[in-house]
């Protein structure tokens, strides 16, 4: 299980569960043999070994030798040969866990049962967010000023930073999982263009099954560690007809479709650490950096391919219907896709500079056709991503050379 100590570090993320015998299991003295350790982002990944290994412990089962409560250790766990389930892995029910009060039999520590905590709730609190950033500052040793989070299939914006610290997500105390391809799951910490940055090499999604306020905290610990300008780019459909594949459209604006149906990443009790309860969007997307980067398109020759758009964020993780795509062009969007917005609703909430754009993957169709090829598909947008990897990475690293030369 994930703890860990004063200094930071992590006491026990390695995957390796020292605890375990051959059967991965760890008998204790109460008969119920403790499964195996597990670091809290393994609990909440598909790391867990399958079910089919499992074998149910019943209450009654139990009960017979004691149940939970039972100091003997004479369970069926421990008997040798004739009856027991000693050859595989048991679980205890929730009942088994129950001892004859009913109140929950727990062996957890402290920081095991804080871990939990947080993994279980939507939201974090401040101080763990601190820790989180002063995690990746102390290690990293510099506090970045330039946030990035790279959209699918974009991670290769990670790659040119200098200097780099890597952390993976896994390694991190506290942090979700990566489980979408094209997301590596790397927290990247170094320099770029003499500035200061860090890099999400993997976003979190809605669809992913995350709230939306754990897929935005990693905007949060930006800020704690330093971060001053959020560049979020994403992979999204053109629905605007102009924009053809490939095409970089610089956000301007969003529309909160999440937003519509009752979702934010600021849902429940404000922190007024982090901002006001009822924040403002206009002007959200940095007119200035809007305008520097329309002149380094010109620069950079893909003047015809740079656009300046709305985008809005659907749920995920099915791509739009025809009617739907309607509805969206009929509403003003440009371009639609699955992230990007509740973390500049939550950057824009600490007051951070916002620099958003999407990278046009697909082009969406807006009349019923028969055709497979004109439905949207993830491997087409990474590869979409892939072959215009050059050209984002030079747009964000020349937006990068132009905050520094005016700071
Ligand atoms: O993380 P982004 O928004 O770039 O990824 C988009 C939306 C879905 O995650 C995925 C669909 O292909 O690409
Ligand atoms: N929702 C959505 N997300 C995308 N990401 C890349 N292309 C698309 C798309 O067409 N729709």
């Amino acid at each position: 299980m994930t703890g860990y100590n004063s200094n930071g570090d992590v006491a026990t993320s390695n995957g390796n569960h020292n605890n375990s015998n051959s059967n991965g299991t760890n008998g204790n003295s109460n008969g119920h043999s403790k499964p195996v350790e597990y670091t809290a982002q393994e609990l909440h990944t598909k790391q867990l070994p399958k079910v089919g290994n499992f074998k149910m412990c019943s209450r009654d089962c139990c009960s017979k030798q004691g149940g939970a409560n039972n100091k003997a250790g004479n369970s069926c766990l421990d008997k040798k040969g004739g009856g027991g389930h000693k050859e595989e892995l048991v679980v205890p029910t929730p009942q088994s866990l129950l001892d004859n009060n009913n109140r929950i039999q727990c062996s957890l520590s402290p920081e095991e049962v804080r871990a939990l905590r947080v993994l279980n709730e939507d939201t974090y609190p401040y101080e763990v967010i601190q820790e989180i950033a002063d995690f990746i500052v102390k290690r990293a040793g510099i506090r970045p000023k330039i946030g990035i989070i790279c959209g699918s299939g974009l991670g290769s914006l990670a790659d040119i930073i200098q200097d780099a610290k890597v952390f993976e997500y896994e390694k991190i105390p506290n942090f979700p999982v990566s489980t979408v391809e094209g997301h590596a799951g790397k927290l990247v910490v170094g320099t770029l263009e003499g500035a200061n940055v860090m890099a999400m090499q993997g976003r979190f999604h809605f669809y992913e099954g995350y709230p939306l306020a754990k897929c935005s905290m990693p905007v949060r610990v930006m800020k704690l560690c330093g971060v001053e300008y959020l560049f979020a780019t994403n992979a999204a459909g053109g629905i605007n007809p102009k924009f053809n594949v490939g095409d970089i459209m610089l956000m301007h604006d969003h529309v909160n479709m999440l937003g519509f149906a009752g979702n934010s990443p600021l849902q429940g009790p404000n922190d007024p650490r982090f901002g006001p309860r009822f924040p403002a969007l206009v002007n959200s997307y940095n007119r200035d950096l809007i305008n520097k980067a329309i002149e380094i398109g010109k620069t950079m020759g893909i003047e015809s391919n740079i656009h300046v758009g709305v985008y809005s964020c659907l749920g995920g993780p099915t791509y739009e219907t025809i009617a739907e795509l309607k509805a969206l062009r009929m509403m003003g969007v440009d371009a639609v896709g699955m992230s990007t917005v509740h973390e500049v609703i939550t950057a824009r909430h600490c007051d951070m500079k916002v620099f958003a754009f999407s990278l046009i993957t697909n082009k969406c169709p807006i009349e019923y056709s028969d055709k497979k090829d004109e439905e949207a598909n993830h491997e087409e947008v990474m590869a979409v991503a892939k072959n215009r990897q050059k050209a984002c990475c030079e747009l964000v690293s020349r937006l990068i050379c132009e905050i520094q030369k005016g700071s």
